[in-house]
């Protein structure tokens, strides 16, 4: 299996007092349930908290079913996230190396990432709830908060579409989906479709007109996955040279566009 390079920022969430410090003194804080996803705005490419559109995007978000949400992932989602992408990405990797992608993924998260201004970037997880209920009681400890099931990661860095104008400007308006993943016990449910139809409502709600992805073309699960969700294949001229992800050298991807 191979994967486009992981580039999640972390959300954090403001219930976790250890990182109130890194919240700008102008932020506010409407809901403390809410997670907050990292937006760079600013000059100097340090980023800065940012909420309102969070809660916008979480109530546009699609779910498969009550014991099925999709949402955007929170800090104390990161060691799932990581395990979810590695068991996904690198199944037949075993001890100590399974460990160690694990921790490399998991240290990226939680150090979070740097973006140019202006671009948003978003990790979006599919929590399967527990059915098990302790009358009330789950909801009051959060012993009961269910695990992710599936990961899927969003940006309008533009990194793999080709440079504008002689300036070579980052294109604006198109959002780009990289790693998606599911465990490998929760496939053919529908999962990677409900984190892709939630990836087109963040879009949408980041304005972007588009949305685009490479797939190995080898990935048939993928490839269906992203027809089947009204993405197609856009040829690329043999000599444009567009960017691509990092991935096994002779690796052929399907570059897929969908509008929004
Ligand atoms: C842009 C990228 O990130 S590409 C990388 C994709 N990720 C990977 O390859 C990691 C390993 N694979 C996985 O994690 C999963 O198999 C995924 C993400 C490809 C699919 O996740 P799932 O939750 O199983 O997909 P979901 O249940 O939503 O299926 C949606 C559609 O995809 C297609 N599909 C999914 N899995 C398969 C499969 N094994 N064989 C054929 N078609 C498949 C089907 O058309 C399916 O619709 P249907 O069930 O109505 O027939």
């Amino acid at each position: 299996m191979r994967s486009a390079p992981f580039t999640v920022t972390v959300s954090v969430s403001s219930s976790l007092p250890h990182l109130r410090p890194f919240l700008s003194p102008r932020t506010t804080i409407p809901n403390p349930n809410l997670s907050f996803r990292q937006s760079y705005t600013t000059r100097s490419d340090q980023p800065r908290i940012s909420c309102g559109a969070t809660q916008t995007s979480t109530n546009l978000l699609p779910s498969l079913s009550p014991e099925i949400v999709v949402r955007e992932a929170r800090f104390d989602d990161a060691w799932e996230v990581a395990d979810t992408h590695c068991s996904s990405f690198y199944p037949n990797y075993t001890f100590p190396i399974d460990l160690l992608l694990r921790l490399n993924r998991f240290v990226g998260m939680v150090l979070g990432f740097s973006a140019p201004p202006g671009c948003m970037v978003s990790c979006l997880v599919a929590v399967r709830c527990h059915e098990l209920r302790f009358w009330g009681l789950d909801a009051v400890f959060g012993f009961n908060r269910g695990y992710v099931a599936g990961v899927l990661t969003i940006d309008t860095l533009a990194e793999f579409l080709p440079r504008k104008g002689p300036f070579k400007h980052r294109r604006k308006g198109i959002a780009y989906i990289s790693n998606v993943a599911v465990r490998e016990g929760d496939r053919r449910k529908g999962i990677a479709k409900t984190l892709v139809a939630g990836a087109e409502s963040l879009a949408r709600s980041w304005g972007c007109r588009s949305i685009a992805l490479h797939c190995d073309s080898e990935n048939i699960a993928a490839v269906r996955l992203y027809k089947s969700q009204g993405f197609r294949c856009i040829r690329v001229p043999e000599n444009a040279q567009w960017p691509e992800p990092r991935s096994i050298p002779g690796t052929h991807f399907n570059f897929m566009m969908k509008l929004l």
